[in-house]
């Protein structure tokens, strides 16, 4: 794992032109400093291990700027130029053209040929196929914003690889050169009195006992002399092998007894003369090495020796454990991470960390108290009268609905005590009930369906990539991770007033099948949606590329709550959300239509039910879809947050967008959902059925409209 996300560094680097061997330093540094968090790293593209790199260029042509004014030399060429992802476009985009984007055809929207995009809300069972209903939405955007200030964010490296080696540490180049730069200190002098005295050795590996295991982080006894045989081995640089135990600065001994036990000591005695030295976390020790050697390449080379291995653990024990008394603290307890963020990196940082799926849960999950309330180190900031954690008015609570398996948690409150808990299983993605048939395979993906030739990220091409052809040949979305207002705004358009130009007929309506079987009325027509294509496996863009939204899943601060007037449980937003901003998909069970209508004349009128969206967008095309073949999306017993978003008539903050990620037709898609506006925090977040509150021969009777909107379409609610 580590290891393929180490090549997707050095390969995202060296689409910049900056060869691996001059990453592999600066990215162990960086490692060590982001406490192997490797999403901070991969995160907009590797900005940060670009940032370190090039500010350790311009730190170290500083140096050499200002040895060649001292020699009289002319000022060298810079040899890279430095980029900023956010910001830098053509920069970017120079050294991503490189592979053959110039080559591609970037084809005009194609909805019509390939069938229909519809997908219709089905109030419990039989499908409606209204002209004015047929709209599902999904959207996703994240939240990603350049406000990268490189003045402000020089960090300081050292030369991580060889203790013995570099020629000239970072830390010296920066000092010795005039850059104004704000420096990221390793480690603050500390008065001689500030001294810590260890009243043990510093190190010590004790696997001794038999069954007991290498690398425990909280063993720190030095080997006894118990042994019936002692091995120390002193390990000088040149590793001679000589025994002098008592010389050697770093050491290591192996004691073994006729019993069998083996003990393996390691003595960092380096430790006791250091300042700040603090016992590391071993286990991050290991971590460092592995990597470290990981990335060197040669561990098992014909420089490779034992002994030189466990020299380097103890001079990477040594290393972190002299870390600055915060960063050793951080590695010590993981609690202590976010003030380590702001003293290195200030907010800025911090908060690019918390936009991160794991890292902003694991923040969450730190800071949550017993109930699972946000904290401080939230993005979310609620206002005092609407208090959700009061205790004493909120006799229901859950901490996370999600159990987990979504990047951020979400809670559920009922501020009055008053209704059933929900009954469902949270499930994050789409998953087959059983006789769907969802024809995933890389072999579906044809070369125009897919763009392997692209690297890193997608939207920093001058040229959009095959994936875009979808969206008019342009980028759904922009580098902030929000729906593009141009793309946003038609859809929204197109939903509200769907003209004739809009509508694909079937021969035979699965909806109107599924109405009346045996005298199906003409099909109504369903609306030809607007797609947004993300890029995927097949493509050669990284992860991080921001042509993938939907699929990164839900990043909002959601809640699910017991709404006043009727409407049971709603989804609402702890957070503002711009124009745009991708909330969440809407995951079920993937059922044919034979199998929704099973569902449905099992249930009682009486129940609240998810509304299922119909799924198939290939309805209309020549062939006649069976029911055994249409599919629909099922979130009444398995599905995710979105089951809980209720109706509003005309003017919803959402809007359901078909989203293509793995199939490349139009059988099988996702459903998301974006902001149609600016949605304040603590709104509640809603969307259009698109329920015919007029059609009373719908076999299913509609629920009375409670959404309070001025355009809402249910006339009894009116009256
Ligand atoms: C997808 S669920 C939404 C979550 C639901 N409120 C709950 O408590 O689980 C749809 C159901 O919510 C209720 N609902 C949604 N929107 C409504 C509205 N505008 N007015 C009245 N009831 C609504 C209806 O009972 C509907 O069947």
């Amino acid at each position: 794992m580590e290891k393929e996300r180490a090549l997707e560094a050095f390969s995202a680097m060296k689409d910049l032109g900056i060869p691996v061997k001059e990453v592999k330093p600066v990215l162990l540094n960086l490692l060590e400093l982001f406490n192997f968090d490797w999403e901070l790293i991969e995160a907009e593209n590797y900005r940060a291990l670009i940032d370190a790199y090039f500010n350790l260029k311009e730190n170290k042509k500083g140096v050499e700027d200002e040895n060649n004014c001292i020699m009289g030399n002319n000022e060298p060429e810079r040899p890279a130029k430095r980029l900023n992802l956010g910001q830098e476009k053509d920069h970017v985009s120079l050294a991503m053209t490189t592979s053959g984007q110039e080559s591609k055809k970037h084809s005009q929207p194609c909805l019509t040929d390939r069938g229909i995009g519809s997908s219709s809300w089905i109030p419990n069972a039989p499908l409606s196929c209204n002209r004015n209903d047929s709209t599902l939405s999904r959207s996703a955007p994240r939240e990603k914003k350049s406000t990268h200030n490189r003045e402000s964010q020089t960090v300081y490296l050292k030369h991580p690889l060889d203790a013995r080696g570099p020629s000239r540490s970072l830390r010296e180049n920066v000092q010795t050169s005039h850059c104004n730069r704000k420096l990221i200190k390793p480690k603050t002098e500390q008065p001689i009195n500030d001294v810590v005295h260890h009243p043990e050795p510093a190190l010590g590996v004790c696997p001794a006992l038999p069954g007991s295991s290498v690398g425990s982080s909280t063993e720190s006894h030095f080997v006894k002399s118990l042994a019936s045989e002692h091995v120390c081995v002193d390990n000088d640089d040149d590793a001679s092998g000589s025994n002098d135990s008592a010389t050697s600065k770093n050491n290591f001994a192996i004691t073994s007894s006729a019993m069998g036990e083996v003990k393996l000591s390691l003595s960092c005695t380096h430790a006791l003369e250091k300042l700040n030295f603090r016992r590391p976390n071993f286990d991050a020790v290991l971590k460092y090495l592995e990597c470290k050697y990981l990335m060197s390449g040669n561990l098992v080379g014909p420089e490779f020796s034992v002994k030189k291995l466990l020299k380097d653990l103890c001079d990477t024990y040594l290393k972190l454990g002299s870390k600055p008394v915060r960063h050793s603290a951080a590695i010590n307890s993981p609690d202590r991470v976010v003030n380590v963020w702001d003293s290195f990196f200030g907010n800025r940082l911090r908060k690019q960390a918390s936009r991160m799926g794991n890292s902003e849960r694991d923040m969450n999950k730190k800071g949550s108290n017993h109930s699972g309330c946000l904290n401080s180190s939230n993005m979310v900031t609620v206002p005092k009268q609407h208090e959700i954690c009061d205790k004493k008015r909120s006799s229901h609570r859950i901490s996370d609905i999600t159990k987990g398996t979504e990047n951020v948690q979400i809670s559920l409150v009922d501020e009055t005590g008053n209704e059933d808990l929900p009954k469902f299983t949270y499930i994050p993605h789409n998953l087959v009930f059983q006789n769907a048939y969802v024809h995933i395979s890389l072999a579906r993906i044809a070369d125009e369906d897919c763009c392997s030739n692209c690297s890193g990220d997608c939207l920093s091409l001058s040229i959009p990539c095959a994936c875009a052809c979808e969206t008019g040949g342009e980028f759904a979305y922009t580098r902030q991770g929000l729906l593009k207002e141009e793309f946003l705004n038609a859809c929204i358009s197109m939903k509200k007033e769907p003209c004739e130009k809009h509508l694909v007929y079937c021969q035979d309506c699965p909806l109107e099948r599924s109405r009346n079987e045996y005298y199906p009325e003409e099909c109504k027509g369903h609306i030809v949606r607007k797609f947004i294509k993300e890029c995927w496996r097949k493509c050669g863009c990284s992860m991080q590329c921001q042509n993938r939204v939907v699929q990164r899943g839900i990043t909002c601060q959601l809640q699910v709550f017991l709404t006043h007037g009727g409407k049971g449980w709603g989804l609402r937003t702890l957070q503002d959300l711009p124009k745009g901003t991708f909330v969440c998909e809407y995951v079920g069970e993937i059922v044919t239509n034979t199998e929704l209508d099973e569902r449905n004349m099992q249930c009682s009128g009486s129940e609240r039910h998810t509304y299922p969206v119909t799924l198939d967008a290939d309805w209309g095309s020549e062939r006649v879809l069976r029911d055994e073949e249409a599919l629909c999306l099922d979130a009444t017993f398995c599905g995710n947050v979105a089951r809980f978003i209720n109706h509003r008539c005309c003017d919803a903050n959402l809007i359901d967008i078909p989203v293509q990620v793995e199939t490349p037709d139009r059988h099988y898609y996702h459903l998301a959902f974006f902001t149609t506006r600016k949605v304040s925090a603590l709104e509640e977040l809603s969307w259009d059925y698109g329920i015919d509150f007029s059609d009373h021969d719908h076999p299913i009777k509609a629920f009375q409209c409670c959404c309070g909107s001025s355009f809402c379409r249910d006339v009894k609610q009116k009256s």
